[in-house]
């Protein structure tokens, strides 16, 4: 569904990302981790197509989209969440999803203009997110899992079939993780959509992924299943000291 090829990203001379070769099948989970620092949102910043790549190509079901802008590639099918909160703090649960599905469906961002319709819509996808409770609520008020669970159901409106979710456990607490990790999951199994996640949070990752990407100084460093990650002797040498 999704091959990357010899990609590298370059920014005033200072290599960012080299040579990261990759391919994802449809419906797999992919999670990648890597130190602070080590590339990972900026290789997800050229897959969704936010920075154009330095060298190499990328392949969206077998098409080279490696010059498509973002919203061409998510056209395809491709939607990701970002690091930071994307929320607008002063308006409701409900019209976060129905202004997304607003966007979605080819209408114009009207912000000034409530989005009308797409009720039942913003009702599924609440309940899909575990959020109907909080339909009214504002952003701003939401806790840290609550706002996580709402930037998906924005995702979610889109369809999109290959999911780039980046640290979607950031901020979130403990209590909130399981709940979080559920939907994750299901969106993975149930859906069958392709996922790939940035996460440090290693025991949520082991038991979603299929395979593990591990990034190191801008180069994919090791890429197999879980298991097999975790005993590589080059791994566990380039992580000494670090967190994993
Ligand atoms: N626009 C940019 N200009 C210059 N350097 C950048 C830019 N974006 C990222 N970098 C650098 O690229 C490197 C990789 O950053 P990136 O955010 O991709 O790492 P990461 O693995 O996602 O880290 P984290 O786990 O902290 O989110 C860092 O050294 C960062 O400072």
């Amino acid at each position: 569904m999704l091959a990357l090829t010899e990609v590298g990203w370059s920014v005033g001379g200072a290599v960012i990302l080299d040579d990261v070769s990759l391919a994802v099948r449809e419906g797999e989970f992919l999670a990648f981790i890597g130190p602070n620092g080590a590339g990972k949102t900026s290789l997800f910043n050229l897959i969704s197509g936010l920075n154009p790549v330095s060298r190499g190509r990328i392949a969206l079901d077998g098409t080279d989209v490696t010059r498509l802008p973002a919203h061409a590639r998510a056209r395809r099918g491709l939607g990701r969440s970002f690091q930071t909160s994307s929320l607008w703090p002063g308006m409701t649960v409900a019209d976060h999803v129905r202004l997304a599905a607003q966007a979605a469906r080819g209408g114009s961002f009207a912000l000034w203009r409530k989005a009308r319709g797409f009720d039942a819509e913003v009702r599924a996808t609440l309940e899909r997110t575990g959020l109907s409770a909080r339909a009214d609520a504002l952003a701003g008020s939401l806790s840290h899992g609550e706002k996580r669970k709402l930037e998906l159901a924005v995702l979610l409106v889109g369809d999109p079939r290959l999911m780039l979710l980046d640290e979607p456990m950031a901020g979130v607490s403990a209590e909130e993780v399981p709940a979080l990790t559920e939907l994750i999951r299901s969106l993975h199994r149930d859906e069958g959509r392709t996922v790939l996640m940035v996460e440090h949070h290693m025991d949520v990752l082991l038991g979603l992924a299929d395979r593990v990407a591990v990034m190191h100084h801008g180069t994919l460093l090791a890429l197999d299943e879980p298991d097999a990650v975790m005993a590589d002797a080059t791994v566990q040498s380039a992580y000494l000291g670090e967190e994993l």
